[in-house]
Order: C-alpha cells, then structure tokens, then sequence
C-alpha cells in the first residue's frame, strides 16, 4: 500500500525499527507520535489508558500486538460515527459551507463527478456571488465533472435567490441532487451567518435540506477547526469533510476532529484531482492511519 503524507505507519516503523519488545520508551515514543498527528492531548491519553490495561490484562510483549491493538482501539473509535450521506430525497439538497479556501468548490467539483459514478443527475449552484471567479471556478469543475450549473444572473445578486433557483431548476427538470456552493468569507461572521440562515430558509421553502457539509483543511488541524465553530453552531452542519489530507502529517485530526464536533466525516480530499475524494471508511483508515 502505497504510503501517505498522514498516515501513522512509516512513524512505526521508525520508531519500532529492531525494537521487537515493548519497552517503556515505547509508550514514550507512542505518546509523542500521537500527539504529533493530532490526535489531541484527551485522545491520545485516553488511547494510551486503554493500550497499557490491554497490555497488562493479556500480558502482551510484542510491539506487533501493540501495533494491532492501535489499529483496532482506532478503528472502533472511527467507527463511533455513521459516515452515511442521507441522499435519499428527490432532489436532495446538499449546502456546502466552510471558511475561504479549505477547498469548498474543489470538493464540489470531485463529489459531483462521485455521484456520476452511481448515475445521479447533478445541478450544482453558485451561490458564492460575490467573487466572479469563485464562478468561473466552479462552472471549470462543472464541466470538467460533466454536470449542470446555475449561475446567478449578476455579480453581486443574493446567495439565496441563487440557491433558490438551484433547487428549483433541480425539481424542474427531475435531478436527482442539488449542490450548492457558498461564500465563506469571515470577515463579517454575524453577515455569513445571517446569509447562510437565509439560504437555508429559502431553499426549505421548497425542499427539505437532506446534508450541510462542513468542509475542514486537515493541514490547519485544531486551529481550522476553531475558525469553524461559528458553522458548526449555527448552520445545522450534518457532516465533515475533510480536505488536504495528502498535504497533511496529521492523520490523528480525523478522530479528534469527529470527538470535538461530535459530528461524522462523510468525505475526505487527498489531492487537486477531480478523482481525488472519496468516503469515509473507518476500517481501511485506520489500516492506511496505522499499516
Ligand atoms: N492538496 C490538496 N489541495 C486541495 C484539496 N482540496 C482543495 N485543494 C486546493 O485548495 C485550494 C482552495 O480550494 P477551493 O476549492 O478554491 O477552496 P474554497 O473553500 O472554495 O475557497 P473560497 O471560494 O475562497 O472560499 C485550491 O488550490 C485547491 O486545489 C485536497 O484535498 N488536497
């Protein structure tokens, strides 16, 4: 398997290279290794607790065992949230929300061309309105990813009303998802907010909202997730994605991220390709986080 930027497992190697048994330098050498992924002080004392009782109670010796139990006590703790995108409804209406650049239209672009896979008719909206090339940018993924767009008619016009005639469009000619991308300036977060319960309000009117998609860039880790919080208070967020990852060394922010917010991660971004996206599943992250 080919070894990534986030994962855990050439860090094991390093650090268990001719050290067969566990020893106390390998619950010190654990400890620094986790807290440099990000998994967090609470987290990786909390995996620390739960390996050494483990340990003790089977008498395990082998740093190999030590590494499998990593993996598992890992993969349970991923798997504590339902990674599902609800896409049930007809259209279904997903907003995707999040501070400038973590890599909101990107993502768009990769998850549209996603659900092309599973022969979904797609619509995405250009609800960021204020930044012409926020635009431009999201009809090249539209076109690259081979769906439709809605443009609002002029610079400047209201987020919601684009967002408005996204879904409309949707319910009109029969798609089977609406993807609506929004500004994500900070600068004003009481005016993003306002903005973003009024898109919310008007596309309601028409059709239920079935995912909010935070979008989070994994290399800004903790701090990033700060920035955010005004979202995850405020704009009903149903699931994460996760973005950069393949810049990233901190393949811990996934679990922490999820036990922070409480919220699951339903895709992930390892690259600026349109193929580079795709769910969340806690078992092979955990086998990729931890080798
Ligand atoms: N390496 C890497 N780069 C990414 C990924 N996702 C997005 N990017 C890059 O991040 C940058 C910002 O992406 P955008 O999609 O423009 O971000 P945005 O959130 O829409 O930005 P604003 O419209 O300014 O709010 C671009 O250069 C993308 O190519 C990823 O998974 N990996």
């Amino acid at each position: 398997m080919a070894e990534r930027s986030w994962s855990f497992s050439n860090v094991f190697q390093s650090m268990f290279r001719g050290a067969e048994q566990i020893t106390e330098d390998t619950w010190d050498d654990l400890e620094t290794a986790l807290i440099s992924a990000d998994f967090g002080p609470e987290i990786t004392d909390a995996i620390l607790g739960e390996l050494r009782a483990q340990v003790d109670r089977h008498r395990v010796t082998e740093v190999k065992e030590l590494r499998r139990m990593l993996r598992e006590s890992i993969e349970e703790r991923l798997a504590a949230f339902d990674p599902t995108l609800h896409l049930s409804e007809r259209p279904a209406v997903i907003l995707v929300v999040g501070v400038n650049g973590v890599g909101k239209t990107t993502t768009i672009g990769k998850f549209a061309r996603y659900l092309k896979t599973f022969d979904k008719k797609i619509v995405v909206g250009a609800a960021d309105t204020f930044r012409a090339a926020a635009v431009e940018q999201l009809a090249t993924w539209a076109d690259r990813a081979g769906v439709d767009i809605v443009r609002p008619q002029q610079q400047g016009q209201d987020p919601a009303s684009v967002a408005f005639q996204t879904v409309e469009r949707a319910k009109n000619d029969d798609f089977d998802i609406a993807i609506i991308d929004t500004a994500g300036r900070l600068q004003t977060k009481g005016g993003l907010m306002d903005e973003l319960s009024k898109v919310r309000r008007v596309v309601e009117k028409q059709s239920p909202i079935a995912e909010v998609l935070l979008v989070l860039d994994a290399t800004t880790g903790q701090n990033g997730l700060a920035q955010a919080e005004a979202f995850i208070e405020h704009a009903g967020v149903t699931g994460l994605v996760l973005t950069k990852l393949d810049g990233s060394a901190k393949g811990g922010f996934v679990l922490s991220v999820q036990q922070k917010t409480g919220l699951p991660i339903k895709l992930v971004g390892q690259g600026e390709g349109i193929g580079d996206l795709t769910g969340f599943t806690p078992h092979v992250f955990a086998q990729q986080l931890i080798g």
